[in-house]
């Protein structure tokens, strides 16, 4: 049985220079009663109640999201991801601390938030941009465009009860990006839609990113988080685990991820043995800052594997067998792999893989040895090597490589050992272009 305590919170107005968002020391207890009975003597007498726990959702949280920052909060469930964001968006109350909300919130709740059910699409759509601070003029005048991102047809005019969580989704997040807020919060709700309206929402969430719209965003999709936020806050049983640039914080919390699935300590992995003569790295700093820092001392920005230690070596090597740190573009390349592979492990079902990523840990090229050899390694030595021959298409810029040794039998791949920023290096072309890769485009131009 829950407590549910609300209150409003009223947007202060603020110099332009002030965080969107500040909170300090903020926690959250819900009552949690032993039985219906108890609740009801709470709410009768609350000084005689005793049969009740106060849980702590929320452990002094303090965060500061500046203004047109996008902030990801990411965890596990029952982490306190939805209750900071309720707090935030005022319909819950903090049990301790303070909270300075500067500028128009609009909020894309778990489902259940916003819309009242009896009530047509419609109708919805007047009251909510209404409690979101518009006229009946403003909303008059972006109906048509509200109508037509949600495309829900003539359920419109339907009772909300009757849509489909997908069509719920689709009008709630219309309405949210129609009523020029300074700041958006958008919980996992997305994932409901189907990928196509996924797609189109985060193409708007960018849109609205880069008009200097503060943006918080909860998602278990790490790539999302990546490709969108500047930030993460990583939240653990109501506390606060990490702080820091996006992809550091997803890196560490992959990791974590996996050595909770593993059962494994907690422990940041030890790094392989060093490579190519480079002096033995030490261990990954757990309080890592970002990724540029990472390249900067040449260290992976995470490690881990139920085998770690099985990768011997791993880069990217030119055509003089060289492990440089800049290629030109159409520069053949040689992603090579040594390993071992654990002992009584399953060779039939391993593979090794390579992923060049941008900075931001965003995938570019992936290729493993299990797409063009569905059946593992014949070879019994101990020690093999995986090579992959490429040209370098890779627009200027910076990248890593991560590399990887797996087990395929699932559906999903299980890692024996995970190394992103096995090798970081720039790619120089010869031209300025945009996009991401150089691709050999042939074209003509004639008249028609
Ligand atoms: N009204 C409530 N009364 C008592 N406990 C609550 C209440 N709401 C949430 N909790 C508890 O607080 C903790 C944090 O819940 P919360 O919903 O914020 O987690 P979350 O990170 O959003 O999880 P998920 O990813 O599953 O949505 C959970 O243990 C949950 O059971």
């Amino acid at each position: 049985m829950y407590s549910e305590p609300v209150s409003t919170l009223v947007p202060a107005a603020q110099p332009a220079s002030d965080p969107a968002i500040r909170i300090e020391g903020l926690s959250k207890y819900f009552s949690v009663y032993h039985s219906p009975l108890e609740r009801l003597r709470h709410i009768i007498s609350p000084a005689r109640t005793k049969g009740f726990d106060n849980f702590r959702a929320l452990n002094n949280i303090n965060l500061s999201v500046e203004r047109g920052e996008t902030c990801a909060i990411v965890g596990q469930n029952g982490s306190g991801k939805s209750t900071l964001l309720q707090i935030l968006c005022g319909t819950l109350r903090a049990t301790e601390g303070t909270i300075e909300v500067n500028g128009r919130i609009a909020a894309l709740l778990e489902l259940g938030a916003g819309f009242n059910t009896d009530f047509t699409g419609r109708e919805n759509v007047y009251m909510n941009g209404a409690v979101l601070g518009l006229t009946r003029a403003q909303i008059d005048e972006r109906f048509a465009d509200i109508e037509a991102f949600a495309e829900i047809g003539d359920f419109m005019d339907q009772p909300v009860k009757t849509y489909s969580s997908g069509m719920y989704v689709r009008l709630a997040f219309s309405v949210a990006i129609h009523v020029d807020p300074q700041i958006l919060i958008v919980d996992e709700a997305l994932a409901v839609g189907d990928s196509r309206f996924q797609a189109k929402c985060l193409n708007r969430i960018k849109a609205m990113k880069a008009t200097g719209v503060t943006i918080l965003f909860v998602s278990h999709d790490v790539g999302a988080v990546r490709s969108l936020c500047d930030n993460a806050l990583w939240l653990d049983k109501g506390n606060v685990r990490m702080l820091g640039d996006a992809f550091s914080v997803t890196a560490q919390y992959n990791q974590f991820l996996f050595e909770a699935d593993e059962g494994a300590a907690a422990a940041p992995a030890p790094l392989s043995p060093p490579v190519d003569g480079e002096s033995a790295a030490p261990q990954v700093p757990a309080d890592i800052e970002d990724a540029q820092q990472a390249m900067r001392l040449h260290r992976p920005i995470n490690h881990w594997g139920s085998h770690v230690g099985s990768i011997l070596d791993a880069g990217i090597f030119n055509s003089h067998g060289e492990r440089a740190s800049v290629y030109t573009d159409g520069e053949p390349l040689t992603v090579r792999i040594r390993f071992q592979p654990p002992v009584n492990a399953n060779r039939s079902t391993m593979s090794a893989a390579f992923s060049m990523k941008d900075l931001r840990g965003t995938d570019l090229i992936v290729s493993t040895t299990w797409d063009q050899n569905p059946s593992g390694f014949d070879a019994h030595a101990d020690t093999l090597v995986a090579e992959f021959r490429l040209p370098n298409h890779l627009n200027a810029g910076d990248y890593l490589l991560a590399v990887a040794l797996e087990d395929r039998s699932g559906v999903q791949p299980q890692y024996y050992e995970y190394i992103e920023g096995a090798h970081y290096f720039s790619s120089l072309t010869r031209t300025r272009q945009y996009g991401t890769f150089l691709a050999e485009v042939a074209q003509t131009i004639r008249a028609d």
